[in-house]
């Protein structure tokens, strides 16, 4: 029998709808112990911290690193599953894939259904993820996340529904591989790469969606109050309006790092256009171009670039992998 270590940290799957029709926390993990799930490895369980997803911090998930180091050290564990709330799993995915350097299997999982709704699908999940982690094909891809019958990268999945249990996609790619009822396959292999092992959590990097009449004041605020780095959501191949170009040249002028991503679901920021404010003059000015993360993965790559020391060309280098 495979040696899996768990952890569980709260959200959705470890809570029920009490009898006002409202989800809430409870005192114990309903998934903690199943039967079902011991008769499919050996399992040593614990609860770092019990918070729903929105709740989680920087610090929650480089908590959550260390201690899946300390005990992948101390002994012998052919993989790792992480219970989690959904509406932040995949940063806390992200973030693990870009941190960690182990080779055994590490998958969160997670429910849109508490516990005791009907079509509850926390158990089945959990299981699943179980089941992945045993799997010789899991080992060497980097944090997975495994969800409604799919297996999909923590670099590319995203939560793209509010409600329905199919909420994880990977835009652009699919998922690596699909769970049946017998077996298990994967269709696709990740680029992986080699992951960056400091972590500064003083480090502070915003996030800001452009829009149509983007204010310059919304970016002059970061330099302000001392952010380390900024990541833009921009229009569309990476574009800004005119009206937020002077807050951008104040940061980029006090040489804190600024990474545009696009607030487009689907694609890669490219320095195309040649107008005012357009992907050529950006990328002139010193705007690093990312290559295809959303905004809330890119601000943590930031975090995790920065705490490493990578600046100027190094910087840019990481954001194109
Ligand atoms: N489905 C969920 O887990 C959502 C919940 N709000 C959480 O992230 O903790």
């Amino acid at each position: 029998m495979k040696k899996l270590l768990v952890l569980h940290t709260g959200g959705t799957i470890s809570m029920s709808e009490n009898k006002d029709g409202y989800v809430t926390t409870n005192n114990e993990n309903p998934v903690s112990n199943a039967a079902t799930v011991q008769q499919l490895a050996e399992i040593t369980e614990i609860h770092p911290f019990q918070v729903p997803s929105p709740h989680m911090t920087l610090h929650h998930m480089n908590d959550l690193r260390k201690t899946i180091i300390l005990h992948i050290n101390e002994d012998n564990y052919d993989g790792v599953v992480i219970t989690h709330g959904t509406d932040t799993l995949e940063e806390t995915a992200y973030f693990l894939d870009l941190t960690l350097n182990v080779s055994i299997p590490v998958i969160l999982t997670g429910a849109m259904r508490s516990s005791n709704e009907i079509g509850a699908d926390g158990l089945y999940n959990y299981i699943a993820a179980v089941r992945t982690a045993c799997d010789v094909n899991a080992k060497g891809k980097g944090v997975l996340v495994v969800f409604n019958d799919e297996i999909h990268s923590a670099k590319n999945v995203t939560k793209t529904h509010t409600s329905n249990t199919s909420t994880f996609q990977s835009p652009n790619y699919g998922p690596l591989g699909i769970i049946t009822k017998n077996n298990i396959y994967f269709h696709h292999l990740p680029v992986r790469h080699q992951p960056l092992v400091k972590v500064d959590e003083s480090i502070k990097v915003g996030l800001i969606k452009a829009h149509a009449d983007l204010d310059a004041e919304l970016l002059r605020f970061f330099s302000e109050a001392h952010y380390n780095g900024v990541i833009i959501e921009a229009l569309g191949q990476g574009n800004l309006p005119p009206s937020a170009l002077s807050g951008l040249n104040e940061l980029l002028a006090q040489h804190i790092p600024v990474v545009l991503v696009s607030r487009c679901f689907n694609g890669i920021v490219s320095n195309n256009y040649q107008y005012e404010g357009g992907g050529y003059e950006l990328h002139q000015k010193g705007v690093i171009f990312s290559n295809g993360l959303n905004g809330q993965k890119a601000r943590l790559k930031l975090i995790v670039a920065l705490s490493n020391g990578l600046h100027s060309e190094k910087l840019t280098t990481y954001f194109s992998r």
